[in-house]
């Protein structure tokens, strides 16, 4: 009684069994629906109806519990799931604003441009558009009393996503940055329907990822923080599998695989079970698994991870030459030199919330502190002598004489730094040409002269969280 499966095999089994006895008894010539109604029929079958409702429970829990809901709210009629009080029609949606007064002028315009978007049906569509996307977790937590000696559940609400309004054109990888627990993983999983929004709407290539599901993730490929793979299945086979599932010719399918097993140096585990292999094979093969097949859009979850430099050239050189022209990507990585490379856009997320947009440079304008001057003196040791303190101060009134506002950050024996703001840099080759007249004047072994990195950027908005926290 307790095996679905057996119940309505067993069913099948009397059924055929009343039509087999009928065929050999000369009395019978034709059996009718009563004569099927025998007592273990009806027992099947009424064993089959009470598994629905016992299923649909089982079904409604394990949904609740992946919402981050609780088992009681499964008991509750009138409320589906966890999303359900937070769902809101779609007059009402438009109305629905958590966004804070002091959002950032990029991550503002690019809220009204997916609004607009999404209010006109586009020719030529973002590849990905996401609206408004909120995300909230409940989290049970039991604190003890010591006092009382009792321990209570508390329920918690935590905000995974705050309003994430994003478009991704077509020729663009956009980058999704930011600290572990900010909602990258989160917002790729609502993207791939892993799992369900409080609130917002996602669409895929112009399909709405609810109502046109099947059109919508005809288009994507995805590769995920958490390798997906079959432990049985070797990692070739995943690879022409994927490349069949995806509609590239049977003829050309050897090659094709050839093409990456060879590329990410895996042909020697080709033949070995996704189980067999190390986790740096196993993070290759899924990215191979989400690119075969040219995909309209890829979800690229941290893929670089594990790799050895050599395949990573491979990975950024196959990204770089594969998202042009009417396809498109999202990477979310904690690499700063890879998104430096790779992303054409990068948005940094904090808490849950685009706290910053545009093109790396942009950042790196808008944010940064301007410029690094680094200086190594020559044949300096790390006493503090008088003769060294001189050449300290002569260098630091060169710096002072060329850029109007530079800071000393750093002073150690032969090692100075300084910062430059962007403002007193009018001329880069004027600078250049300074510096080099003076390196033997007054005795520089060797600078360097750079821009602010998007590590800097990136830390700025970690820094400015925590002493939010304070
Ligand atoms: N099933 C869940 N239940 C409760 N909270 C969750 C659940 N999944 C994620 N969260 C919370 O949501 C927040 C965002 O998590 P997410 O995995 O999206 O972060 P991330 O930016 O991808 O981090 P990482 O860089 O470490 O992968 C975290 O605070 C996490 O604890």
């Amino acid at each position: 009684m307790t095996n679905t499966m057996y119940l309505s095999y067993a069913m099948i089994y009397y059924i055929q069994r009343v039509y087999i006895m009928c065929n050999n008894s000369y009395a019978c010539v034709e059996p009718t629906l009563v004569d099927y109604m025998t007592t273990e029929v009806v027992v099947m079958f009424v064993g089959i109806l009470l598994h629905i409702p016992f299923w649909f429970f089982i079904i409604r829990v394990v949904d609740i519990k992946k919402n981050g809901g609780r088992v009681r709210d499964a008991l509750k009629l009138t409320s589906v799931n966890t999303e359900d009080k937070y769902k809101i029609n779609e007059e009402d949606f438009n109305e629905v604003s958590d966004i804070g007064d002091n959002e950032d002028q990029d991550v503002k315009a690019e809220r009204l441009k997916v609004k607009s978007l999404m209010n006109c049906h586009s020719v030529n569509p973002p590849v990905v558009m996401v609206d408004k996307l909120h995300k909230e977790y409940l989290r049970e937590e039991t604190k003890v009393c010591d006092i009382c000696c009792k321990s209570e559940t508390e329920v918690e609400l935590k905000v995974a996503i705050k309003s994430l309004s994003l478009a991704v054109d077509a020729g663009e990888v956009f980058g999704l940055l930011g600290h572990n627990g900010a909602g990258k993983t989160t917002t790729m999983k609502i993207i791939t329907a892993e799992e369900a929004p409080t609130r917002g709407r996602v669409q895929i290539g112009g399909e709405n990822i609810t109502s046109n599901m099947n059109s919508a993730y005809r288009l994507l490929g995805y590769c995920p923080q958490h390798d997906a793979l079959w432990k049985n299945i070797t990692v070739r086979e995943h690879l022409e599998c994927y490349a069949s599932i995806r509609g590239v010719p049977y003829d050309q399918i050897p090659k094709l695989v050839n093409m990456y097993l060879s590329g990410l140096q895996i042909q020697e585990h080709a033949d070995k079970r996704a189980s067999q292999c190390s986790g740096g094979t196993r993070r290759k093969l899924s990215f191979a698994m989400a690119m075969v097949g040219n995909p309209k859009v890829v979800l690229l979850d941290e893929p670089s991870t594990g790799m050895d430099p050599r395949s990573k050239r491979f990975l950024w050189d196959t990204i770089l030459a594969s998202f042009q022209g009417s396809r498109g990507a999202i990477l979310t990585t904690h690499s700063m030199e890879e998104a430096d490379a790779l992303c054409s856009r990068v948005g940094i997320m904090v808490k849950g919330e685009l706290r910053c947009l545009g093109s790396t440079q942009h950042l790196k304008n808008l944010y940064g502190a301007g410029y690094t001057l680094e200086m190594k003196l020559r044949g300096g040791d790390s006493t503090p002598t008088s003769d060294c303190r001189d050449r300290h101060s002569a260098l630091k009134e060169f710096v002072s004489n060329l850029f109007m506002d530079a800071t000393l950050q750093e002073s150690f024996a032969d090692r100075l730094v300084f910062s430059v703001p962007q403002q007193s840099v009018p001329s880069l080759a004027k600078c250049f040409m300074q510096l080099e007249k003076t390196k033997s004047e007054l005795d520089i072994e060797e600078y360097s002269f750079s821009q602010t990195t998007l590590e800097q950027v990136f830390l700025k908005f970690a820094h400015e969280d925590e002493i939010h926290e304070d």
